[in-house]
């Protein structure tokens, strides 16, 4: 489905991806773990086009989208939920929804509805303002708005961070019950490691702005665990 290859990216002159290859298939969920700093969200953010590539070339569902600006890899059906949530603040938990669904060119409502039996903790707040919500619901709130867009590739960047255990394992069981549904492939960074092994079917491990390693998601939390 994704197919990247020798892609560098950066921020003006500042050289970040130093040769990036990385292929996801169709309905995988494929761990990104890495340190601060490495170059992870660097990443998500070339493949959905915030950051254009200096070199390489980025391919989805066999057409290249090296050059394509945000909206139209968008409109291909890649959706990022990015790091810090970034939902609207003043907008209600069903506005957020809405503007979500607002690209797909479906029924919203009916969409936004499909997306929210997976998220009952929201369904009790669907006047509040986004901002008013706890830090873990705002997180489910800008998975769930993500959703709302029917992406085929999710990129999802941290979703964990200072996130309480309950909602993270909600989390959890709610991207199994949507892959299962809809066939969801996954690009997920983390620093979690538990967190990565209850999702990911293989690991990927990112450093200086290479992909160093791969792994199965059980050597990868042996090896882990070795080092911590
Ligand atoms: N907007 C920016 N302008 C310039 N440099 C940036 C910018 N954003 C990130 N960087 C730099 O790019 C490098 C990679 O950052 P990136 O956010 O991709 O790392 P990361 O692996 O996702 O780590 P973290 O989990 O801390 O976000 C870092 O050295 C960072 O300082």
């Amino acid at each position: 489905m994704l197919q990247i290859k020798d892609v560098q990216s950066g921020y003006g002159d500042i050289r970040v991806l130093r040769g990036i290859n990385l292929q996801l298939r169709q309905g995988e969920f494929v761990g990104l773990w890495g340190h601060n700093g490495m170059g992870k969200s660097t990443l998500m953010r070339t493949i959905l086009g915030y950051l254009q590539a200096k070199s390489g070339s980025i391919n989805f569902e066999g057409q290249d989208i090296t050059g394509l600006p945000i909206h139209r890899r968008a409109r291909l059906g890649i959706g990022l939920v990015p790091q810090g949530r970034a939902i609207f603040p003043h907008l209600s938990v069903m506005d957020n929804l809405r503007m979500g669904a607002v690209t797909t060119g479906g029924e919203r409502e009916q969409i936004v509805m499909s997306v929210l039996k997976h998220f009952p903790r929201l369904n009790n707040y669907l006047d509040r303002a986004g901002g008013l919500l706890s830090g873990g619901e705002q997180q489910l709130l800008a998975l769930a708005r993500c959703l709302c867009a029917r992406p085929k590739l999710m990129l999802l960047d941290e979703p964990t961070e200072g996130i309480q255990p309950s909602i993270i394992s909600e989390m959890v069981d709610t991207l199994h019950e949507i892959r299962k549904e809809t066939g969801l492939t996954l690009l997920l960074v983390e620093q979690n490691q538990a967190f990565i092994g209850s999702l990911a079917d293989r690991v990927m491990t990112m450093q200086k702005g290479v992909l160093t390693n791969e792994s199965s998601t059980s050597d990868f939390l042996k090896n882990t665990h070795a080092f911590s």
